[in-house]
């Protein structure tokens, strides 16, 4: 398998004078090309934070992340990866399908690609609605189907689930498993660990450095568990013992 997302020794400091701060320690991990990796962690671990510095809109201290083979950040792969942000970066005074073809006109994409990934993620109803009157999950999605317009070969997305219904989750899922068997890489941060379980891959972060880093499977064996929530508990457990 490929690797689409290769992260070496990354140490990230985060806040500015007596806040400045250490989020990524030494932090080195991949991702391979066709796989959904999980990330998961407590809230603060600096899950955003790797995600920032996969997309390239972090200052890094020091290490290196390379993305399809280029230096994260690098103009060539713009527009070969799509970013959910956790907040919606949507324009409010335009409609969905308006939000949808301005994305699509930039990367360029086909005529019917807006429609289609607005379908895609469950607002085909509200494409002619403004932005700023859709729910706080509609808006969500809406910021979605623009990350997807361009059939990005990496997706990543902060969180995409957060306020959706079990029905649209299930299809937001599904929709990313099909895209993962195209072939795309897709990351994934979530706090749900029913959707950690339809990860590939998962990535355990806590205080900067990589818990755990391996298939959902795997990890549970090493806990001694098959329940997820448990397993993680435990490697928390284990870890904050190691070093007391
Ligand atoms: N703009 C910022 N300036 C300074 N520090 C920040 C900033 N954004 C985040 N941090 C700090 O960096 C650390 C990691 O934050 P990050 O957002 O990466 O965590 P996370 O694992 O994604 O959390 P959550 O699950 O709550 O979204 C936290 O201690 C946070 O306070």
């Amino acid at each position: 398998m490929d690797i689409a997302v290769e992260v070496c020794d990354l140490t990230v400091l985060r806040g500015a004078g007596r806040r400045r701060q250490l989020v990524l320690q030494h932090l080195s991990c991949r991702m391979e090309q066709g796989r959904i990796t999980g990330l998961l962690g407590p809230s603060g671990a600096g899950k955003s934070t790797l995600i920032r510095a996969i997309v390239g809109v972090q200052r890094i201290a020091s290490g290196t992340v390379t993305v399809l083979g280029e230096p994260a950040g690098s103009a060539s792969i713009r527009r070969r990866l799509g970013y959910l942000t956790q907040a919606p970066s949507i324009y409010p005074d335009l409609t969905v399908r308006e939000n949808a073809r301005y994305f699509a006109a930039l990367v360029p994409a086909g005529p019917g690609t807006a429609d289609s990934v607005i379908e895609e993620v469950g607002l085909g109803a509200a494409a002619d609605q403004l932005v700023s009157t859709l729910s706080g999950g509609q808006r969500s999605r809406a910021s979605l189907a623009c990350a997807l317009v361009g059939a990005p070969e990496v997706l990543v997305l902060d969180e995409p689930t957060v306020g959706q219904d079990p029905v649209l989750r299930e299809e937001l899922w599904n929709s990313l498993r099909v895209r993962a068997a195209a072939g795309a890489t897709v990351i994934v941060t979530s706090h749900v660990m029913d959707e950690a379980n339809r990860c590939d891959h998962l990535m355990l972060i806590r205080d900067g450095g990589l818990l755990a880093d391996d298939t959902p499977d795997a990890v549970k064996r090493m806990a001694g568990t098959d329940d997820l929530d448990a397993a993680f508990l435990t490697l928390i457990r284990r870890q904050a013992q190691a070093s007391a």
